[in-house]
């Protein structure tokens, strides 16, 4: 029976402390210490049998997860007839056997391969000293990464992909959205920067790191960059919240659609020309957070995997005929990426060329102009550029043509479009593929009057010297501005190039404090400016915890509509305090804890539902409240690879108002 004298969070609290032995195995030191550190795997610690020392525990909350989606490519390949090819079934078994890679001790000790029900859970190892600390299993905020491989079948070589692959890992991320911190995607090297580019495009509203890597060497050989690459895409993908698609390689993170492989035989072997790394893991891992990307959205994430496979590439060359280019062009031919000369150049005394094209573009075909270049930008500064545009083509900018063409894959499949509105999109920078016309658009750190009166009551005058000092006091003041609910203040800081998504000291971001609050507007604002639901402070909490709390309950419909979510851990805890408010008959909490997502038939600590321990103590109101609540929005459990449960969004939505999401990074 339960026990109804829990009526508070502190009697929970205590309660929860001294956790109820019958549970677990009495004698079993380890198990009863484990289980108090990890409630939520209690009821599968009894098959564990691990008498390691405890010490080294860390709590759940940190821990980060990220799932492994192992496509193929040389990272896991062996040689076969003297020619190397993907091996089914010995990644996991091979990494196991890594200390860099996988620790051992701690996944006995907390039972990690019961918890997951599969050994293909690994955990990265804990940091030995201050390097390790920043580039080994855990981060600076001392996050363990849990990592979980779901391997396909069969495993490819990239050479061998196609648009189908890229839908089945788009729905696999999509599927397993809700249960990870971050998705790592192992896959050969050769058409990388295309998977990269076209993930970039069908993922929409991304608020979680998508990181691709492979390697040039197997993670068998002696000599390999697999491990290296590897480690880093992991430490990155579990610590930090950058919502793109990214391409982690020899130490860079680049933008997944800015990149092209440039050499079969070096490690190094990406460059992104036209766009500096997202990060850097030197001795400290760096991140450039002043062009990482954001959705700028309230809407939740989604994964599009319509694609249009009548599109191709076409690289012009001197002497080209005019009967290629038309044999080219023919239906079905929906969309060309013409790789041109220079700053976007193409014969202007070739009409018969010339012509063909016109020809193409006026019966609906979207032809873009990208530079055969490596480096630069597509411009009308020639003669030889302006007749393409008279020719109907639309400019690329500075898009490598991997990203050209799944950007035109994607945008021809958007059947709602018509033709003038794919054109529109093609020319717009959608996930940063491209670079905005900067010219006037920057602000001058300079021209801030607020950074004018720090930098001169501290006599300070250089550039660097100035963006450190906005780094560092920004958060605090943004988290201020939150607090009180001053959006203007917040506006002003932004245009003074305040990233408005980092924490202050605890790892409180604004909107952190704005879902304390209640502050709607706020938050919506926030949103609507690169903020992400994901932000965790350093007790592991987020946003929508934070709403929950304080009972904000249009906060948290909106970070819900945006794609907040409880962490796996949190919703498996939610039964027992939902048992605890039905006990009280507190039905506003009820309520939240419902719209925050927790499953309502999720028993508590001792086995029991909410209801049924509203029925025992005769609490008839919290009986019916809860059966309504069941009706008006049924849960799903959450589980390994199943799609979380949807919130039901069908409230009266009055008082949020939409800002227009300005992109504010290059
Ligand atoms: N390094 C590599 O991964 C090359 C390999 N052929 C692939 O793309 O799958």
């Amino acid at each position: 029976m339960a026990d109804t004298s829990f009526n508070n969070m502190t009697s929970l609290a205590r309660a929860l402390s001294q956790p109820k032995l019958d549970l677990i195995e009495p004698n079993d030191v380890f198990t009863t210490r484990a289980a108090q550190v990890y409630p939520c795997r209690r009821r599968k610690l009894s098959s564990c049998n691990s008498v390691e020392s405890l010490e080294t525990l860390t709590p759940p909350a940190a821990e980060a997860r990220v799932l492994v989606i192992n496509t193929g490519g040389t990272i896991g390949m062996t040689l076969h007839d003297n020619v190397l090819a993907p091996k089914a079934n010995a990644f996991v078994q091979s990494l196991r056997k890594l200390p860099i890679l996988h620790d051992e001790t701690y996944a006995q000790q907390t039972c990690l391969y019961n918890y997951y029900g599969s050994e293909n859970t690994l955990v990265l190892p804990k940091p030995t000293s201050h390097c390790d600390h920043l580039s080994h299993g855990m981060s600076k905020n001392n996050k363990r990464i849990v990592y979980t491989i779901l391997e396909y079948s069969p495993l490819l070589d990239s050479s061998n992909m196609t648009t189908d692959d890229w839908g089945r890992i788009g729905k696999d991320i999509e599927k397993n959205y809700e249960n990870y911190d971050g998705f790592v995607i192992l896959h050969g090297t050769d058409t990388m920067a295309y998977t990269a580019s076209a993930l970039s495009f069908m993922c929409e509203h991304l608020g979680k790191p998508i990181i691709l890597t492979g390697a040039q060497v197997p993670i068998y050989e002696m000599r390999n960059d697999g491990r290296g690459n590897l480690l880093g895409a992991l430490l990155i993908a579990g610590q930090f919240v950058i919502p793109e698609v990214c391409l982690y390689f020899y130490n860079k993170l680049y933008r997944g659609n800015r990149v092209t492989k440039v050499d079969a035989g070096s490690f190094n072997a990406f460059s992104s020309p036209n766009l500096a790394p997202l990060a850097t893991a030197e001795v400290d891992v760096t991140i450039n957070w002043d062009t990482v990307w954001r959705a700028n959205t309230t809407a939740k994430f989604q994964v599009s995997t319509e694609l249009n496979r009548n599109v191709g590439l076409l690289r012009l060359f001197p002497g080209i005929t005019a009967a290629t280019v038309r044999a080219f062009l023919q239906p079905p031919m929906e969309g060309v990426v013409l790789e041109t000369y220079g700053s976007g150049n193409a014969p202007d005394n070739r009409p018969d060329l010339l012509e063909e094209l016109k020809k193409a573009t006026d019966s609906g075909v979207i032809i873009i102009n990208c530079t055969q270049c490596l480096r630069g930008t597509v411009s009308t500064s020639y003669a030889t550029g302006k007749v393409l545009i008279d020719a109907g083509l639309i400019a690329g900018g500075d898009m490598t043509p991997e990203a050209a063409l799944s950007k035109l894959s994607y945008v021809l499949a958007k059947k709602e479009l018509d033709l003038e509105a794919k054109k529109k999109l093609m020319s717009q920078n959608l996930r940063g593929e491209m670079s905005a016309d900067l010219a006037g658009a920057k602000l001058c750190l300079s021209d801030s009057r607020f950074i004018q009166v720090i930098a001169k009551s501290l006599s300070i005058s250089c550039k660097e010297e100035l963006e450190a000092i906005r780094d560092a006091l920004t958060p605090p003041l943004a988290c201020a501005a939150a607090k009180i609910g001053d959006i203007e203040a917040l506006e002003a800081l932004k245009d003074m190039g305040s990233n408005l998504c980092l924490g202050d000291y605890d790892g409180r971001t604004p909107l952190h404090i704005a879902a304390c609050e209640g502050h709607l507007k706020l938050v919506q604002y926030l949103l609507s400016h690169g903020a992400t639901v994901y932000a965790k402070d350093r007790y592991g909490d987020t946003p929508l915890c934070n709403a929950v709390r304080f009972r904000h309950k249009e906060v948290v419909k909106l970070l819900r509509k945006t794609g907040a979510h409880f962490s796996r851990d949190k919703l498996e805890e939610a039964g027992t305090e939902l048992c605890s408010l039905a006990a009280s008959g507190d039905l506003e909490g009820l309520e939240i804890w419902s719209l925050a997502g927790a499953d309502l038939n999720r028993p508590g600590y001792d086995g029991q539902t909410a209801i049924e321990v509203a029925q025992a103590v005769g609490k008839k109101e919290t009986v019916a409240f809860l059966v309504q609540l069941m009706s008006k929005n049924p849960k799903k459990v959450f589980g390994e690879f199943n799609t979380c449960d949807e919130y039901d969004d069908d409230d009266d939505e009055s008082g949020v108002i939409e800002f227009t999401a300005t992109p504010s990074r290059a």
